[in-house]
């Protein structure tokens, strides 16, 4: 044994008989994968010393015992790791260089073999090696730029040099995972061969530059130099790439746009010069409230992601399921249900509505198919995963029942009851209501315990988030079903309790009511949307609101304000009443803030309409005018307050929940990192400031709770660590 620690292992190996091969093997002890910690970099340090000081070595393979290589460094050391300043990092990401330099310099050939997973550090791992050779269900990547940074530890330098600059730009700033056959079709691995001949493929490379086949030291020295692109091609890939990332990105993610330079800024220079650039680069957007953020967001994503791990643990089979009607709601849960494998009866009292949601899931297929995600067959295959039906015929054989009919709870309370008579005793029954408490739609129930919410967002396709409603009398092994279906169709399922609006619409409604007095003192409702989207949204809220639908919105704010009369109760009419009055019920009509027209690809666009502003000018009281952070400001205090009010009320039991339910539901600029991230962006205290200052103007709605004023005092945060600026 050459080295032996905690995650590293350096064998002697044989190749042809002999022992003269050092195999370094990743394994790290306890987890299932394999990830580059600080400790676990001292280690490999340490093992390329021991293997430096090693005699008769005449090859290197570095491999893994677990089923991923390496998915990359460990992201749960990074707030600390960025906490400790700009020099340390350009230092840390310098001291990691010299350790990957280590393994390029080594005097013999080298070779990685990757199977599973290869990202982010654990793809700069087998960029330093001379060949790779990759398993065919692989996959290799550089996602950095996802999380606001950029790869570190000579991405950036050794990807273009060896696949083109070209190439490197669109994995770097797409943050691309790659298959096995496109990594090779683009020279960035040398073989692909099945998961058991990976070690045997490793060694044969090794035999074929021993013999002189394979040049390993031109590889290296291509590696080492600069890049191989004259100025004029130099400037016409950058620059190019740069104004293309940047439109994609948009203005709040510049990290794409941050890599390219550092492509660029290197392309000239050698190895180590090259390296430094990179690693300053890193350090300054490793400081940047974005990446801050970002890092928080995949922390979070992993908390809900446990969490619902733990309920799919306890859950039982969800195998066969069925909706309850095939509307819009419907039809999309049956689409998801059988596009990702669970088979799904979809019953409807019209034949009508039926055709309608088959006509749709075909539609979604059909383009899957088009993409070329899904072969004919295959598309074929996933529609007789939708049963189609007007009885209740089979449904004996259910484990779980989603019901989507209409909004009304006299007939949610019918069918519920009806379907209950019908279903097995541990069949889970779940409703999609919006806006109808679980706790009250389980009282007609004999076996409550059985019923839950399942409340999935319009397009269901696209939305990701699934709130799981626990109603008073709601049992373990619903959530747990519920959670563990949810997960199947691909879904992120948030378990939240039972209160008006849930978690999400309770928080979105008190923004909507931020819309409304500003339009009333007179704000322009197009600017407002500006504003807004400038800020991230993907819409603002009167676009919002035209896609909810005005009755929708109108619906749910008398229930909001039923809920929470002392501060979502108002008098007078909003302008989002007087669009439903008339008839300007949003996209569902094609009028509504705005006029909707098909564009060439029939999809609704949205246009001005005078019409719209004659309607609000009925309920503009003062012409105030508000500078952009007033409207932010004003929108965003009632949304975050509601959110801190969630967490109090234990509706939402983590920050980290509540933020990913906002991400994921209603499309909370992810680069802001959530409502309560933004609070503690802002500082409790000043946050508790401006919400004072605006609810002695504005009322309730922006009255800051008890326990708020006193986190500003104590100078308690939603999250232990801070932002930088
Ligand atoms: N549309 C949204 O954006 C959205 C988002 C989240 C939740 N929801 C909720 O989902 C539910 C359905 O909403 P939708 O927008 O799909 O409505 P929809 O009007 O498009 O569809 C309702 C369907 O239910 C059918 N139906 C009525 N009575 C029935 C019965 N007894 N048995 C079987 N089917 C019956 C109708 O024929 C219709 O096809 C509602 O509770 C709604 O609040 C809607």
């Amino acid at each position: 044994m050459i080295y032996q620690g905690n995650a590293i292992t350096v064998a002697r190996g044989t190749q042809n008989g002999g022992d003269d091969i050092a195999m370094l093997t990743f394994d790290l002890k306890g987890e299932s994968i394999n990830k580059l910690s600080s400790a676990v970099v001292a280690e490999l340090d340490d093992a390329i010393k021991a293997i430096q000081g090693e005699s008769g070595l005449k090859g290197l393979v570095i491999g893994s015992a677990k089923d991923v290589f390496i998915v990359g460094a460990d992201i749960t050391e990074f707030h600390g790791l960025f906490d400790k300043g700009e020099e340390y990092l350009v230092e840390m990401n310098l001291k990691v260089h010299d350790i990957f330099n280590a393994i390029e310099d080594l005097p013999f050939p080298t070779v990685t073999a990757i199977n599973g997973l290869a990202l982010g550090g654990g793809c700069e791992v087998t960029l330093t090696t001379d060949f790779r050779v990759m398993g065919e269900k692989a996959k290799i990547g550089l996602p950095e730029t996802k999380l606001g940074i950029l790869p570190g530890w000579g991405g950036c330098v050794r990807l273009p040099r060896m696949i083109g600059a070209d190439n490197a730009i669109e994995w770097i700033a797409g943050g691309t995972e790659n298959r096995a056959d496109a990594a090779l079709k683009m020279g960035a691995v040398d073989a692909v061969v099945p998961d058991e001949s990976l070690e045997a493929a490793a060694l044969d490379i090794l035999a074929r530059a021993f013999s002189g086949e394979l040049d390993y030291q031109a590889r290296r020295d291509e590696k080492k130099g600069p890049l191989k692109l004259n100025p004029i091609e130099q400037m016409m890939a950058f620059e190019t790439a740069k104004g293309y990332v940047k439109g994609k990105a948009g203005p709040h993610y510049p990290a794409p746009v941050e890599a390219i330079k550092v492509i660029q800024k290197g392309a000239g220079e050698e190895r180590g010069r090259a390296q430094a650039i990179e690693a300053k680069a890193f350090a300054k957007l490793a400081l940047s409230d974005v990446a801050f953020n970002l890092v928080g967001l995949f922390l979070n994503d992993q908390v809900v992601k446990k969490k619902a791990g733990k309920y799919e643990k306890q859950a039982k089979a969800v195998k066969q399921t069925a909706v309850l009607g095939a509307g819009i709601m419907g039809g999309g849960i049956a689409y998801q249900s059988a596009s990702k494998g669970t088979p799904i009866l979809m019953k409807d009292i019209k034949e009508e509505a039926i055709e309608l949601g088959l006509k749709e899931s075909r539609k979604l297929f059909a383009k899957q198919a088009e993409r070329g995600k899904l072969t004919t067959e295959q598309m074929a295959e996933k529609l007789t995963h939708i049963r189609p039906t007007l009885s209740y015929g089979d449904f004996g054989h259910v484990d779980l029942v989603v019901e989507a009919v209409v909004e009304n709870p006299k007939v949610k309370d019918k069918v519920l009851t009806e379907v209950e008579g019908l279903v097995a005793e541990d069949t889970i029954l779940t409703s999609n209501t919006s806006t109808i408490s679980i706790t009250r739609l389980a009282e007609n129930l004999k076996r409550p315990e059985n019923f839950c919410g399942m409340h999935f967002f319009n397009p269901v396709h696209r939305m990701p988030l699934v709130e799981v409603i626990r109603g008073e009398k709601t049992g373990d092994a619903a959530v747990a079903a519920t959670v563990a279906y949810a997960r199947a169709m691909g879904k992120t399922p948030i378990v939240v309790n039972d209160c008006p609006g849930f978690l999400v619409n309770r928080v979105l409604f008190p923004y909507f009511g931020g819309f409304s007095l500003l339009v009333e003192q007179g704000a322009d409702f197009q600017h407002i949307d500006k504003v807004m989207e400038k800020f991230g949204w993907p819409m603002g809220p009167a676009y919002l609101l035209d896609v909810v639908g005005m009755d929708t919105a109108v619906h749910a704010n008398e229930v909001m304000a039923e809920g929470f009369p002392d501060r979502m109760a108002r008098e007078g009419k909003t302008a989002i009443q007087v669009m439903y009055e008339n008839e300007r019920l949003g996209q569902k009509n094609d009028k509504g803030f705005y006029a909707y027209e098909e564009d060439k690809k029939g999809k609704p666009k949205k246009v001005n309409d005078d019409d719209a502003y004659a309607l609000v000018k009925q309920v503009v009281k003062e012409q105030k005018t508000f500078s952009d952070d007033d409207i932010i400001a004003r929108m965003m205090v009632p949304l975050c307050l509601e959110t801190v009010r969630c967490l109090e009320d234990d509706i939402v039991s983590t920050p980290a929940e509540a933020d990913m339910a906002l991400i994921y539901g209603i499309g909370f600029p992810p680069f802001r990192g959530g409502a309560l991230r933004y609070i503690d962006a802002m500082g409790v205290g000043e946050f508790v400031k401006l919400a004072e200052g605006l609810a002695e103007e504005l009322g309730p709605l922006y009255a800051p709770t008890d326990k708020l004023r006193k986190m500003a005092e104590t100078g308690e945060r939603f999250y232990s660590s801070q932002a930088k600026s």
